[in-house]
């Protein structure tokens, strides 16, 4: 196997090592020992700033939805976010990403706050994270490393693991130019000396023939998963795809009767899961999927591609919807845009908005006084009543959408009646000639 490249705290592979933090339950409340009383501190958690660059026409509420979105991602990846920057700018700096003056408020209360890690709510380029690291003397984290920390935590199966330091490599390979080096000297400690201009061009070799030694893989890896599919025979396929966090995993669980691993976490389910499930007298396989996520980068798309292939070769997606997030409509939106991506676009989809059990239409939001409520933020998107939805949704779609919340069981059977419905409809479209009893054999 090759030798891995020896530059500074980013190692591919390694999952977390730059936020200095294993363990994949990080961010979770500290344990306390029955014996002394104490809490266990392990590790001391790891501080972040968020910064954002919104377009100027981003609305105040969007931006900070955004921002909401960053600060559970770092939460997930096991640190704390305790400050956010945002700056207007028509668009980001070159240089730097944000202004100078901008800079330099970042810098001071990083260094007056002692935190550990800057984090830019989008990719920035390698200069721009030379810049920064060189600037802010912490760890610059952006988007896609982020994505990448989570799901290296996340990742379980041999395919999702080669996935992830793959796309971990890819990412790594361009920014190999000895940024880390004065960091890293600087700081010392194990695994983060940093490597002098000789070793980086080792590094890149070594890097690129780990990356065609991981594709090689992948592609075996890949042999073995088409072989197994292709033994499930010709049962009707239905896949639960969705924006991360949604319930998709709740709802495998619930139809499935499986053990898939759910939590309020971004991206809890890295591997694809299937089960054989039979309603009635209905079998088909469902799978469960990784999340989907705005400004996903292609790449890492591209490195997920045989865990999308369940996606890909469903017959029917359930596409679950968390209808309590106030900017699920946008998630709708990049899940269908994630789906064209893999090139899933025009699939039979069946849209499931979950945890109606977290939604307040407006009108219901009541005010202790009984006197009118005024929107507290007028960017925000009115909540109509459920019932108003389900019409909208149903008449642009031309096709019944069904509300539940997984977590109360509420309308599951619906929802389950809906599935055989669209399953068996699908069996006689392959089977025309075949009874009921047999279609899905
Ligand atoms: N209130 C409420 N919470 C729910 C409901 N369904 C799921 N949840 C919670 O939402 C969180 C995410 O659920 P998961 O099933 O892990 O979501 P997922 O879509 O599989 O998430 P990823 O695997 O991260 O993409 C968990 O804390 C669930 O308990 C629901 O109907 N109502
Ligand atoms: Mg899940």
């Amino acid at each position: 196997m090759a030798k891995k490249p020896s530059s500074g705290g980013r190692q591919p592979g390694g999952s977390t090592r730059h936020y200095g933090n294993d363990n994949p339950r990080a961010g979770k409340p500290l344990a306390r020992d029955p014996n002394t009383g104490t809490y266990q501190t392990g590790q001391e958690q790891e501080t972040a700033v968020l910064v954002s660059v919104p377009p100027r026409r981003q609305s105040d509420a969007q931006t900070n939805e955004y921002l909401d979105e960053l600060a559970f991602l770092i939460e997930t990846a096991g640190a704390t976010a305790t400050r956010r920057f945002i700056q207007r700018l028509e668009k980001p700096d070159i240089r730097t990403y944000v202004g100078e003056g901008k800079l330099a408020e970042i810098k001071a209360y990083v260094q007056h706050e002692g935190i550990s890690m800057v984090v830019f709510d989008d990719d920035l380029s390698p200069s721009q994270l030379r810049n920064l690291e060189a600037e802010l003397l912490v760890k610059i984290v952006d988007r896609s490393l982020l994505i990448l920390d989570i799901f290296a935590l996340r990742a379980k199966s041999a395919t999702a693991r080669t996935q992830v330091e793959l796309a971990q490599y890819q990412y790594l390979l361009p920014r190999l130019t000895g940024l880390w080096t004065h960091l890293d000297k600087q700081r010392g400690g194990v695994g983060m000396k940093g490597p002098g201009e000789t070793e980086i061009e080792t590094d890149r070799r070594v890097v690129r023939d780990r990356i065609a030694f991981l594709k090689d893989k992948l592609e075996d890896l890949d042999k073995q998963s088409q072989t197994q599919r292709k033994a499930r025979g010709g049962l009707v396929r239905v896949a639960l795809v969705g924006y991360t966090n949604v319930g998709k995993s709740t709802l495998m669980n619930l139809l499935g009767k499986a053990d898939v691993f759910a939590e309020n976490k971004l991206f809890a389910t890295v591997d694809a899961t299937t089960r054989k499930i039979v309603l009635g007298q209905t079998p088909f396989l469902l799978s469960d999927t990784v999340g989907f996520i705005r400004k996903l980068p292609t790449r890492l798309i591209e490195s997920f591609k045989s865990t999308l292939d369940e996606i890909r070769e469903a017959d029917l997606l359930l596409h679950v919807v968390d209808i309590s997030h106030p900017g699920f409509e946008e998630q709708i939106q990049v899940v269908n845009d994630t789906l064209s991506d893999i090139g899933a676009a025009d699939k039979p989809t069946l849209l499931v908005f979950n945890k109606i059990d977290q939604y307040t239409p407006d009108d219901q939001q009541e005010d202790p006084f009984g006197e009118v409520r005024e929107a507290e933020d007028d960017d925000s998107a009115p909540r109509p009543p459920l019932a108003q939805l389900q019409a909208t949704y149903m008449a642009k779609l031309h096709d019944p959408v069904v509300f539940v919340s997984a977590q109360q069981r509420s309308n599951i059977d619906e929802l389950r009646e809906l599935i055989v419905k669209r399953v068996t409809a699908l069996n006689e479209q392959r089977f025309p000639y075949a009874s009921q009893e047999n279609s899905g054999a």
